[in-house]
């Protein structure tokens, strides 16, 4: 790896209350600044890895160790939007500033950057049910954005999307990173996402451990071209074939 780590795992497993072994004898290294993605059948542990790194949950075995001592300032973006229906677009995207005790009007010219800086500048009063799902998953971005993370955790974001509006998040996804530099961990079912936004992919199997660590070719910022090329095709079937090697039958 490149770029100087971020955050250290060493030996990490998650055995949940009632018994179910979620992951085991995860060893990994996080750099700054890097797109990793998660890929691996349903039910390998990927939102339990996810969670572990986010400090949603604590392992059962093992360390996880940021630089600097303290999981730096971190978003999260979720499959669900999760807006307040009750409250605008803007409400939405205060609410994590309002929870840090940064009022509505201390936040304003953040928050209005931010929401154009999504291209929901003129959505700003819109309530939630009047958005389509690309929208409120470009709040749930923005609400992040403002927080001004180190790290952004995803979990299968983009996942409820139609093909088309997934692949314009990606690309402003993309955007973002490299103008943030964010580092982003994204969890994903789709092989082609991944290696589409990734640097590196992480392949995960049935028994919640690491199968394999698949460094991601081709140079940034990536667009229509890259998804059309024989290089991306190629890095596709490595990673099937990877996840088909070590699937259940
Ligand atoms: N809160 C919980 N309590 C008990 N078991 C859980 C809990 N959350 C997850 N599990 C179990 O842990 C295992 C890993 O789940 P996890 O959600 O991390 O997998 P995943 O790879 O993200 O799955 P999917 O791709 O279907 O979202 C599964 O067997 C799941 O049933």
């Amino acid at each position: 790896m490149t770029k100087a780590g971020l955050l250290q795992i060493e030996g990490a497993g998650k055995t949940y209350r009632g018994g179910t072994q979620a992951l085991s004898g995860i060893d990994l290294e996080i750099g700054r600044g890097e797109f990793v993605s998660l890929v691996g059948p349903s039910g390998c542990g990927k939102s339990t890895l996810l969670r572990l790194m986010a400090g949603l949950l604590s392992p059962s075995a093992g360390t996880l160790s940021w630089a600097g001592g303290a999981r730096p300032e971190a978003g999260f973006v979720f499959q669900d939007a999760t807006l307040m229906p009750w409250a605008d677009v803007f409400s939405n995207v205060h609410l994590p500033l309002k929870l840090k005790g940064i009022s509505a009007e201390d936040a304003r010219a953040r928050i209005m950057a931010a929401l154009s800086r999504v291209g929901l500048g003129e959505a700003a009063h819109a309530m939630p049910r009047a958005l389509s799902g690309g929208m409120r998953m470009r709040v749930s971005i923005t609400r992040a954005l403002v927080m001004e993370p180190t790290v952004l955790f995803m979990d299968e974001p983009f996942a409820a999307l139609d093909e088309l509006t997934r692949e314009k998040l990606d690309d402003d996804l993309l955007t973002l990173w490299n103008e943030q530099g964010w580092t982003v961990i994204f969890v994903t079912h789709s092989v082609y996402e991944a290696v589409y936004l990734s640097e590196r992919v992480l392949i995960m199997n049935e028994t919640g451990r690491l199968e394999a660590d698949m460094p991601i070719e081709g140079g940034f910022p990536r667009g229509q071209a890259f998804r059309d090329s024989q290089l991306f095709f190629e890095q596709v079937k490595k990673v099937s074939a990877a996840l088909r090697g070590r699937s259940a039958p």
